[in-house]
């Protein structure tokens, strides 16, 4: 599904991330982790052609993604404010996006049902964007990424500025998307959250894939040990 390959990205002569081949397969839950400045959001943006390389490619389907647009209609995505339209409210915003993709209002009214665990629908109508709470935007974001039903989800740090019961709920829409077949690329900060829900983990450290963990038992201990979590 998403190949790197000989990718690299500099910022004035400083390689921030090189990559010289990566293969995630479709229907995957893989997680990326490293520390502030490791490379993740670039990797993301790589993918997702918002940033040009400075060399090297990504595939998605075996499509070059700064050179075809058809990987658009399949991958959903959310790596942060930008992403949003802030003279909208949420359900006029997910509306938008859900015309982009195909959806009526019947499909909206359903989405909203699923979410209202999530995000209550008093919060979802009465204000605009800009007026949400960090966290409360992040939501919107999310499951605007999630309604256009993605074949390929990539989301930066998700879990930031949630509370706990949404990323609770998060996590249990996550892998049951992943369990209806949709391939999961997201970045994290917690450990606990990637390593419950991810099938594979990819360690950055300056720009660098140092590991490349199949989630098992021990992953969670060898990990924080990694990151001097004690
Ligand atoms: N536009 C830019 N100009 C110059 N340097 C940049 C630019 N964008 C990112 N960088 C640098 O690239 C490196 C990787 O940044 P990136 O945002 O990908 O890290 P990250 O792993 O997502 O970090 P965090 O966990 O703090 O979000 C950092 O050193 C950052 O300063």
């Amino acid at each position: 599904m998403i190949e790197l390959i000989d990718l690299q990205k500099d910022y004035s002569n400083k390689t921030v991330l090189a990559v010289k081949q990566l293969e995630i397969s479709s229907g995957c839950f893989v997680g990326l982790v490293g520390n502030n400045g490791a490379g993740k959001t670039t990797m993301l943006s790589l993918i997702l052609d918002l940033i040009k390389s400075t060399s090297g490619k990504v595939l998605l389907k075996g499509n070059d993604v700064a050179k075809t647009e058809n990987w658009k209609t399949y991958t959903g995505s959310y790596l942060g404010e930008n992403f949003l339209i802030p003279f909208l409210t949420p359900v006029e915003y997910l509306s938008y996006i859900g015309t982009l993709h195909g959806k009526n209002k019947a499909d909206l009214d359903l989405f909203l049902l699923e979410i209202s665990g999530f995000f209550s629908n008093e919060s979802m109508e009465n204000k605009y964007i800009r007026d949400l709470s960090l966290g409360n935007k992040n939501k919107v974001g999310i499951l605007a990424a999630i309604y256009t039903s993605p074949e390929l989800l990539i989301l930066d740090e998700p879990f930031a500025n949630l509370d706990p019961g949404s990323q609770s709920w998060l996590k249990r829409k996550l892998t049951e998307l992943n369990q209806n077949g949709v391939t999961v690329l997201m970045s994290s900060h917690d450990l606990k959250h990637v390593t419950d829900v991810c099938s594979r983990i990819l360690l950055l450290d300056n720009g660098n894939i140092i590991n490349d963990i199949n989630v098992q038992k021990n992953v969670l201990v060898e990990l924080e040990s990694y990151f001097n979590v004690h």
